[in-house]
């Protein structure tokens, strides 16, 4: 479920009127997501998503998510902007959250992804990282190195209670990406979260990029190395798929060439981009009761694809 906050109807088209986009007809609660109220909105003329921001999103951070998100649009990638109302004003205040009325995406997101959907997922994120080149906006990874340690520093021996043994292996992991995260790459901003539920498709073709609320300042091919451990394996991490791995990377390159020494650093920035996964997931997994409505996602799935990387 993900609607944590409900919008009084009254409170609902009064926004509405503010946009000269039509009367609203209706609004239905999104089950799918976890972090943010989310609404299908239906006017007289158009389709679109409000989206109240909860407990995880800084409202200090929304300028940031739109301006970048209006970069994307304008250098035509299918990303959802947040509208405009008539005085210009994109983050409203309903029902006492920060909100934004954004276009709605037509397409779905894949659970087992074909060769073809991850090469065309990997082309959305070149295109992605070429229009963010001339991105100048910033904004610190909080889920980078230095929050890796924070968070299994907070999860502390809890980890065990996960797995026998995690807790010792997420501190060798950790004193292993001391060593050999790279220092030199070029850095970006980049998504950070692009998982296949954060790609909307139809058939073959990307309709639609979504959630950026964790994009930052990062190692940009960090990003492809996350999307690589999101798209590329059997939902419990057991199973690598070589082809799906081949199609995502040659849909990134033929957008974005890699350099050799990102080429080189894959392996360790994959190894951080699943640690990551594998410590906020073990977070949310000791501090969500096994009965909320929420579902828990499962930290072992990152650690089986972290045992892929370091066999590598
Ligand atoms: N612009 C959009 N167009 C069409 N559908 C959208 C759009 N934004 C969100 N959705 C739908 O709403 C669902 C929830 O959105 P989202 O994934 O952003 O939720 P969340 O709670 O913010 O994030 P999370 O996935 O991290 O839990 C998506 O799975 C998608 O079906
Ligand atoms: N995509 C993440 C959730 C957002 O951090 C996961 O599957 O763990």
């Amino acid at each position: 479920m993900a609607v944590y906050t409900q919008v009084p109807t009254e409170e609902l088209a009064a926004l509405i009127a503010r946009y000269g986009v039509g009367s609203l007809v209706s609004a239905k609660g999104i089950a799918e997501g976890v972090e943010n109220s989310n609404y299908l909105v239906d006017t007289t003329e158009s389709r679109f998503i409000l989206t109240l921001y909860e407990k995880r999103v800084d409202e200090a951070d929304l300028p940031f998510f739109i301006a970048l998100l209006d970069h994307l649009a304008a250098s035509s990638n299918p990303v959802p902007c947040a509208l405009r109302d008539r005085d210009g004003v994109q983050i409203q205040r309903v029902a006492g959250r920060p909100a934004c009325l954004i276009e709605f995406l037509p397409g779905v997101s894949v659970t087992r992804p074909t060769a073809a959907q991850a090469r065309a997922a990997g082309a959305a994120l070149g295109q992605m990282h070429v229009a963010l080149r001339s991105f100048t906006q910033e904004r610190p990874n909080s889920l980078g190195p230095a929050g890796w340690h924070a968070l299994a520093e907070r999860c502390g021996p809890q980890l065990d209670a996960i797995a026998s043994g995690l807790g010792k292996r997420v501190s060798d992991e950790l004193a292993w990406l001391d060593v050999h995260w790279p220092t030199d790459l070029p850095r970006a901003v980049v998504h950070a979260d692009l998982f296949p539920d954060n790609v909307l498709m139809l058939g073959d073709k990307v309709t639609g990029l979504i959630d950026f609320y964790f994009s930052c300042t990062e190692i940009r091919a960090w990003d492809l190395a996350v999307t690589h451990s999101a798209w590329c394996f059997s939902a419990d991490g057991s199973r690598f798929d070589a082809a799906l791995g081949d199609a995502l990377i040659a849909g990134y390159e033929a957008e974005h060439p890699l350099r050799p020494e990102e080429r080189a650093a894959f392996p360790a920035l994959a190894r951080g981009a699943c640690l990551r996964f594998l410590l906020t997931r073990a977070w949310d997994w000791l501090n969500t009761p096994a009965d909320a409505l929420v579902t828990r996602k499962d930290p072992l799935a990152f650690l089986r694809r972290l045992d892929h990387y370091a066999a590598l």
